[in-house]
């Protein structure tokens, strides 16, 4: 099976979510004349990284921009993995991602796990408690945030769950640019998954960011990548190449997970003393 991918690389009105629903109203509207099946849009795509502004402009409990995708997957007929949003709860405020399926519904909801302290996150937001998984056209996905990336152990629960997509969305600066690109690669490497990495472009008040939104397949060739601009980054994506890469290397059967867990118990054990 193939699916025709699109990923919004889009600049982000800071703290203006009126502002930027009308861009990815009009970027969705444009991009959906080339029939994608997927669509992905950015880290905090209504707010930017406004977060001493979150208690005016979080979203209650997701239901505005749930209730903006879901019109826009069902007008266009196209799965949404709908960037994240700021969500208050009664927790306090998390970064969630949404995946609307092309008939409207809500398939997938994931608050980033790692919360990244050098853009103040850990000061405004509550950290998640679930995995990424979903599931669209039959195959299962993972949809990962941004810092999450640097955390392999965290992709590696979705892969070995079976996903054979993992979603990146983010807003990524441009300092790091080469961690981003080789973190991404690796991730798609030692996974043998597709990697579709969604990044903002533009700056805010604090940060330019890195745009350089990827697609990258099983065997880590990029397949599609963006330059710093906004655009609309294209690809299609065939998954049998999936189980032809898992089948040559066959990494899932050879993993050692109870030698990985006893040595880091020991290890720990070990530095206790
Ligand atoms: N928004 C983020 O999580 C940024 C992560 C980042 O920049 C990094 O270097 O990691």
């Amino acid at each position: 099976m193939t699916l025709k991918i699109a990923c919004l690389q889009l600049d982000i009105v800071f703290g203006s979510p009126h502002e930027n629903e009308q861009v990815v109203e009009r970027e969705i509207e444009k991009i959906a004349k080339e029939r994608p099946d997927v669509i992905v849009l950015p880290e905090l795509w209504t707010t930017g990284y406004d977060l001493t502004r979150l208690d005016e402009i979080a979203d209650e409990n997701g239901e505005r921009a749930k209730t903006f995708i879901t019109k826009l997957a069902k007008s266009y007929r196209v799965h949404l993995v709908a960037g994240s949003v700021a969500k208050k709860t009664a927790k306090g405020v998390t970064n969630t991602m949404y995946v609307v399926d092309r008939n409207g519904t809500v398939v997938g909801e994931y608050s980033k796990l790692h919360l990244f302290q050098l853009m103040d996150e850990h000061l405004y937001l509550q950290p998640g408690e679930d995995t990424g998984l979903f599931t669209l056209e039959n195959t299962l996905c993972a949809g990962v945030i941004c810092y999450d990336i640097r955390f392999p152990e965290w992709i590696r629960v979705h892969a070995v769950q079976g996903a054979e997509v993992l979603f990146v969305v983010a807003q990524w600066p441009l300092p790091r640019l080469a961690h981003w690109r080789t973190l991404l690669a690796a991730r798609a490497i030692e996974n043998q998954c597709y990697v579709v990495a969604c990044n903002r472009a533009g700056s805010d008040p604090n940060n330019v960011f890195a745009g350089h939104s990827m697609i990258i397949d099983p065997w880590g060739e990029i397949i599609a990548e963006a330059s710093e601009e906004p655009c609309a980054l294209t690809a299609q994506i065939d998954l049998q190449k999936v189980q032809e890469v898992r089948a040559r290397i066959p990494i899932f059967a050879d993993r050692r997970p109870e030698y990985y867990q006893a040595a880091e118990k020991n290890f720990t054990k070990s530095i206790d003393k």
